[in-house]
């Protein structure tokens, strides 16, 4: 669109995060990008696999601005995985179908020893190249979109790393934390380092915000949440805020019940993730009031349509009106969602 101005202070998103209550509220939906979209599906088989999609920008590009194009969202997030850290680093990474990522499981010192982290900015140059494409991309079709850049957390990344693939409880990761703190704590490190280098080298091509996603933060005790979440994210905030200060952080530390106060207070993000399980308005009273939330729309409210999508959609406008916040689910869209579904909430949102 030619003469309009990309100028940051009318993209709404960041006005929301900077603290102003924008209404109606800046929207995007996460895993916005994905196989409930017919023209995913189309390039996700063009590239072959997952990890080969993530690595080529022009198509990892092309199916981050398709839910934009569709939908108009105020927030366009890369389309890539919180595991490509660990794979950029030398872990044998892939993912096979309906059974979620697979990894060679690191449990020692000696697996601990084999990551190389300097490696991983030459592996990660495509994905930093998809930031580029994308931003350049909503430079010309849709100037009030913002760009998300993420990584997940220190915790939940070694959850992966440590157990090899998806799991209940991450026993095996969990039980290293509590039976030897020395190495977990050596693997959290070298996360922290290679996750600030990595974020900051997206902020640097052009993400405008960043996300950490520790989705599974909420396993934790609460001794053992302060040491393997809100210490090694306030770490990564402080390493990101040397080289790019101002840059605004959303914290994602799902199922952290009434320690989201504390991960609030303690890790310097500037915005909250809010997962569907937790009440807004106690999320609001437990935060200050120039704190942007995010959330927390019920994915399955959005499988389901209809009624339910409108009461539970209309519930949480109310209660976050008035305040900084940034319309969202509460965890990854479904993928049997409608795209149509997708459509009726945008209209419902954008009419506040
Ligand atoms: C835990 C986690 C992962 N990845 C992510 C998280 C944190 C958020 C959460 O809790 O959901 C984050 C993520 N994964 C993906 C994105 C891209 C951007 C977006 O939100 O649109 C983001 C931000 C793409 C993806 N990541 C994955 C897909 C599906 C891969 C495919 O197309 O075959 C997509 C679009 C694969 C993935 N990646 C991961 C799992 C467990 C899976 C398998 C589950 C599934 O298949 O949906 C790890």
């Amino acid at each position: 669109m030619p003469g309009v101005s990309e100028s940051p202070s009318q993209k709404p998103l960041l006005r929301a995060l900077a603290g102003e209550a924008v209404w109606p509220p800046p929207m995007w939906l996460m895993r916005q990008a994905g196989r409930y979209l017919p023209e995913y599906r189309e390039i996700r088989a063009e590239a072959g696999d997952f990890i080969a999609l993530c690595t080529a920008p022009a198509m990892a590009a092309e199916v981050t601005l398709q839910p934009i194009r569709r939908y108009g969202m105020d927030g366009a997030i890369l389309f890539s995985d919180i595991l490509m850290v660990p794979w950029a680093m030398g872990q044998p990474l892939h993912f096979a179908e309906g059974e979620g990522p697979m990894l060679e499981p690191v449990r020692d010192a000696a697996a601990i020893g084999q990551l190389d982290p300097s490696v991983c900015a030459a592996n990660a140059a495509p994905i930093i190249e998809t930031v580029r494409l994308v931003r350049a991309g909503l430079a010309e079709e849709a100037p009030r979109t913002t760009l998300i850049g993420f990584a997940g957390s220190p915790f939940t990344v070694a959850c992966y790393m440590v157990e090899g693939h998806g799991s209940r409880d991450f026993a095996a990761a969990r039980g290293m934390a509590y039976g030897d703190p020395a190495l977990f704590g050596r693997l959290i490190r070298i996360l922290i380092d290679a996750s600030a280098d990595y974020l900051c080298a997206q902020a640097d091509a052009g993400a405008e915000v960043l996300m950490l996603f520790d989705s599974w933060a909420g396993l934790l005790a609460p001794s053992q949440f302060r040491r393997w979440v809100i210490e090694p994210t306030a770490s990564l905030v402080r390493a990101i805020r040397k080289r790019h200060p101002t840059i605004p952080l959303i914290g994602f530390p799902r199922l952290a019940g009434p320690m989201l106060a504390e991960y609030a207070q303690r890790t310097g993000v500037q915005c909250l993730g809010v997962d569907t399980s937790m009440d807004l308005r106690w999320a609001a009273s437990a935060v200050p009031p120039s704190m942007c939330l995010q959330g927390n729309l019920d994915p399955l409210s959005l499988v389901t349509g209809g009624m339910a999508l409108e009461t539970e959609a209309r519930s949480i406008l109310g209660a976050m009106r008035g305040r900084p916040f940034i319309f969202n689910l509460g965890h990854g869209i479904e993928k049997v969602t409608s795209p149509e579904n997708v459509s009726t909430l945008v209209r419902l949102v954008r009419t506040g």
